[in-house]
C-alpha cells in the first residue's frame, strides 16, 4: 500500500467538474537532452509544423547556463511565431531572463512560491509529481498550472521507478480543473488509455526526436490517437 491508496476521491467531488468543458488532449514536445544550435532550429521547426504542438520544452541537461540562454534566443522565435507555448525546465531563473512562457519544475527543482514570483501571474509552471496524489494536490494548493504524472511506460530518455497507472489521471481531473500532463514512453500507439483517461497533454521525448521520418513526421503521427 502506497500513501495514495489513504487518498480515495470524496464523494462529493464526484461529479463536481463537467467534463465535457475540458478541451481534447494536445501534444506537450520535450526537447532532448543535447541539441547543437542552429541545427537544431531547423529540427524544431519541422516538429512544430508536423501537426498541432501545444507546448514546447527545452529539456537540456549538463550544459552550462549560457549555453541554456543561447538555446532560448534561437528556438524561442521558433515558438512565438507558431503560438507554441515554451517552456524551460528545471530553472526559473533561466526562465525569467529568457523571457520563456513558463517553467517545469520537478519535485527538487525549487518552490513554486518563488518561481511564480520570480515569472509573474501569466508564468506557466508544472510540476512533477511522479505517481502521486499527494504531490498533485500540493502543487495545486502550491499554485502550479499543470500537474504531471509519470513514467507512464518504461523510457530510456528518464529512467523512473515511478509507475502510475492511467486512472490517476481520471481521479485528477474529477478532482481538479488544472491541467494534468502524462509523460514517458509514450509513443502513437500506446497513448490512448492515457488520452482516454483523461490526460490534457501527453508529454514526448523519443517519439517525436526518434522518429525514423524526422520530427515532423513523428508529431504527425499523433494524428489518430489525438483525433486531429
Ligand atoms: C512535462 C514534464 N513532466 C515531467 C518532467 C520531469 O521533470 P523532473 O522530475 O524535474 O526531471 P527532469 O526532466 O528535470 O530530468 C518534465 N521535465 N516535464
Ligand atoms: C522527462 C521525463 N520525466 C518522466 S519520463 C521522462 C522522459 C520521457 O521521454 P520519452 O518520451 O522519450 O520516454
Ligand atoms: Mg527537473
Amino acid at each position: 500500500m502506497t500513501d495514495d491508496d489513504l487518498i480515495p476521491l470524496p464523494a462529493e467531488f464526484a461529479d463536481r467538474f463537467d467534463q465535457e468543458d475540458r478541451p481534447a488532449c494536445q501534444l506537450y514536445v520535450v526537447s532532448p537532452a543535447r541539441i547543437e544550435i542552429p541545427a537544431f532550429i531547423d529540427s524544431l521547426k519541422a516538429a512544430l509544423d508536423g501537426g498541432p504542438v501545444a507546448a514546447f520544452q527545452l529539456r537540456l541537461k549538463d550544459v552550462s547556463d549560457d549555453m541554456v540562454l543561447r538555446a532560448c534566443e534561437a528556438l524561442l522565435p521558433v515558438c512565438n511565431e507558431r503560438e507554441v507555448a515554451f517552456i524551460l525546465n528545471d530553472r526559473a531563473d533561466l526562465a525569467k531572463r529568457a523571457g520563456a512562457d513558463g517553467v517545469h519544475l520537478g519535485q527538487g527543482d525549487g518552490s513554486l512560491a518563488e518561481a511564480r514570483a520570480l515569472l509573474g501571474a501569466g508564468a506557466q509552471i508544472g510540476r512533477t509529481c511522479h505517481d502521486s496524489r499527494h504531490l498533485a494536490m500540493e502543487a495545486g494548493e502550491q499554485g502550479a498550472d499543470y500537474v504531471a504524472f509519470g513514467a507512464f511506460y518504461d523510457t530510456t530518455t528518464k529512467p523512473s521507478h515511478y509507475r502510475p497507472q492511467p486512472e490517476i489521471l481520471s481521479w485528477w481531473i474529477t478532482l481538479s480543473q488544472l491541467p494534468c500532463v502524462a509523460i514517458g514512453g509514450i509513443f502513437p500507439h500506446n497513448a490512448a488509455p492515457l488520452v482516454d483517461a483523461g490526460a490534457d497533454f501527453i508529454a514526448v521525448v523519443r517519439a517525436v526526436w526518434e522518429h525514423e521520418g524526422g520530427p515532423g513526421a513523428g508529431v504527425a503521427a499523433f494524428k489518430d490517437v489525438l483525433g486531429w
